[in-house]
């Protein structure tokens, strides 16, 4: 029988379960966890596992530990101990950097220093992955798997889940269809669908690139504000119709519409940074206090759809040299780097020049 998920069908189960307030049990060498996402967390299940023996933390990264001016003892995770008159809004107010600035006193909090940190790494990187905010309440348990057991959780190994959490999935191509658009009428669009449960992201087709040649290629991240809405906060709108236009044009060419929102935050935590910008913050400042990196996309997830495509050589649109070298690393040879400067208004201005400084974007 192979009816019973694996590791990777577990992963995607405990993400879900993260998502919907549900705990997980997570084990490494022996010792195990039980955990639950800060921002998902209600109070019945607070109060259920502070019925339990053991002292429950809660683990933050260490970008929002060094916001909070707690000591992380360890270079990704805090873990901060928790009194026992803390509730779910507690608990938010220090996953959640939105009122900081006018509670900016929360502590002083006292953090762990003893014992190993490598459960609360765990359980934020399992955060991450559900798009939530990178924190998760956590309390040390005996029997892990016994303990899920009786009380119909999902338990899972995190030192087997690293790899599968830290490799790009395998994509497959589920379906593709003639797509006709102004652009072009010779367009084509293709459905990929990772076998870890993840998002589904598309690559749409202009004309019939020939598959030994370099292709004009897009990699462009899903940005619902700027691509849909028409957000002046961003140049991804003016970008996504301007290099499906130059495809149109040359009449061949690949845009991956890649579904990493927000750089691989999601759209609830870039509204979130969004919310931070206007209170001062720039884009990377933002993501930091939230407890996330600059960027935390997988480029290689792109590099997998153009393989899977059959290309292995492109011209790249971008601005962004850290994505040229990515796909360079990947396997996928860049042979030019295609500049793809539209869509500078006022109100970008700043963010534009934020990313040339920081993240090393050509202006
Ligand atoms: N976290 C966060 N994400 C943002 C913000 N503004 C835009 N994004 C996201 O950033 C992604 C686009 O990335 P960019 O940095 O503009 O461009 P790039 O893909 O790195 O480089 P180019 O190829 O030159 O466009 C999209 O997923 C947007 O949703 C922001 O302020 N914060
Ligand atoms: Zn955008």
């Amino acid at each position: 029988m192979h009816l019973r998920p694996d590791i990777t069908e577990l992963q995607a189960r405990a993400r879900a379960d993260l998502r919907m307030g549900v705990p997980v049990v997570l084990g490494l060498e022996g010792r195990f966890a039980l955990v639950a996402a800060a921002e998902t967390l209600g109070p019945q299940r607070l109060a259920d596992i502070r019925s339990l023996p053991g002292q429950p933390v809660l683990a933050i990264t260490a970008r929002r530990a060094e916001t909070l001016k707690a000591r992380a003892y360890d270079a990704q995770a805090a873990r901060v101990v928790i009194p026992e008159s803390a509730t779910c809004d507690w608990l938010r107010s220090l996953s959640d950097p939105a009122d900081d600035l006018m509670h900016p006193m929360k502590g002083p909090l006292q953090t762990l220093r003893e014992g190993d940190a490598r459960l609360a790494r765990a359980a934020i990187t399992f955060c991450k992955a559900a798009r939530l905010l990178p924190a998760a309440l956590l309390l040390e348990i005996d029997a892990g798997p016994a303990f899920a057991a009786e009380h119909g959780l999902t338990w899972l190994d995190a030192g087997a889940a690293y790899p599968v959490l830290h490799t790009t999935s395998p994509m497959n191509e589920v379906v593709h269809a003639r797509l006709p658009m102004t652009v072009s009428e010779a367009g084509r669009l293709h459905i990929y669908r990772p076998e870890d449960g993840g998002e589904e992201h598309y690559a749409v087709e202009i004309g019939s690139p020939p598959r030994d040649a370099p292709v004009l290629a897009r990699l462009h991240s899903a940005c619902f504000t700027g691509d849909i809405l028409g957000s002046l906060k961003c140049d991804c709108g003016p970008q996504l119709r301007g290099a499906l236009a130059q495809m149109g044009r040359e009449g061949a060419g690949v845009l991956l519409y890649l579904n990493q929102e927000g750089r691989g935050i999601g759209l609830a935590n870039k509204m979130r940074a969004y919310s931070l910008q206007d209170q001062g913050f720039d884009t990377v400042e933002a993501n930091h206090r939230l407890g996330f990196e600059d960027d935390e996309r997988d480029f290689r997830i792109g590099s997998e759809i153009l393989k899977r495509m059959g290309f292995s050589q492109v011209r790249l649109m971008t601005n962004n040299p850290k994505k040229v070298a990515m796909m360079e690393a990947a396997g996928v040879k860049v042979t030019e780097r295609v500049p793809l400067k539209v869509g500078q208004n006022p109100l970008n201005e700043a963010y534009l020049a934020t990313k040339a400084a920081k993240s090393g974007h050509l202006l």
